[in-house]
């Protein structure tokens, strides 16, 4: 079991250890240990392993294996993605939005969740179980930056981890705000370098990314 407040207390943590999650999309588990290698060399040790290809598990079970490494799993969407999960050695959930079955799959497993939040209502839903950790989630198409501004105003006791269509340029608009933790974004394990076995790459685009400056 984990409350909620542990389970933000636990994301808080995650969110501050580095400017920036990489949100991982594995084809070949053959790339799963040197592309975790590569991203913790870079400086960025939390990795966010999406649920969404075949050998997705797998590549958690190889990377949780990366010395440096914190491994979790993103979009979790049932409570069997979480039983899986945490049978891979995820130690962290990452969803992009919330419902009662999956926060509860979440507790009850023990594994502390970053849940995804798009509008007021829905953070404000989360922060009423006791999530003030959250994802904002599709961030770009939700306004960016300046949407998450107005949502910290009358509700500044939440955090976020905003991810969806954030990169290296626009990262510096939402890491200035007073609300954000961390953002988790895709651009430093492009899909190109990663294919072509191109570590070194990924891993300078992990060293740039971990440079950005907080707010
Ligand atoms: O599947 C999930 O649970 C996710 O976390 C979705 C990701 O947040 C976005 O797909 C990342 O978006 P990009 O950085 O724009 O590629």
């Amino acid at each position: 079991m984990i409350t909620p407040q542990e389970a933000s207390a636990r994301a808080e943590q995650l969110c501050r250890m580095a400017p920036i999650i990489p949100v991982i999309v594995v084809n070949d588990v053959a790339h799963a240990a040197p592309m975790a290698q590569a991203l913790v060399a870079g400086g960025l040790p939390v990795l966010e392993v999406t649920l969404r290809t075949p050998c997705a598990l797998e590549a958690i079970v190889e990377m949780a294996g990366v010395r440096g490494g914190v491994v979790g799993a993103g979009t979790l969407v049932t409570p069997q993605d979480v039983r899986n999960a945490v049978d891979a050695g995820a130690t962290f959930g990452v969803s992009p939005g919330a419902t009662d079955r999956l926060l509860d799959a979440c507790e009850e497993a023990g594994l502390p969740l970053l849940p995804g939040a798009a509008t007021a209502s829905e953070a404000m839903a989360l922060l009423e179980r006791g999530y003030t950790v959250q994802k904002f989630f599709p961030a770009e198409a939700s306004g960016g930056a300046p949407a998450l501004k107005g949502i910290g105003a009358p509700l500044p006791q939440i955090r976020f981890c905003p991810t969806g269509g954030v990169n290296l340029k626009n990262a510096i608009d939402y890491l200035s705000l007073p609300n954000v933790l961390c953002c988790g974004g895709s651009w430093v394990a492009p899909g190109d370098k990663v294919a072509a076995g191109d570590w070194a790459a990924v891993e300078t685009l992990a060293a740039e990314a971990a440079a950005l400056p907080r707010g």
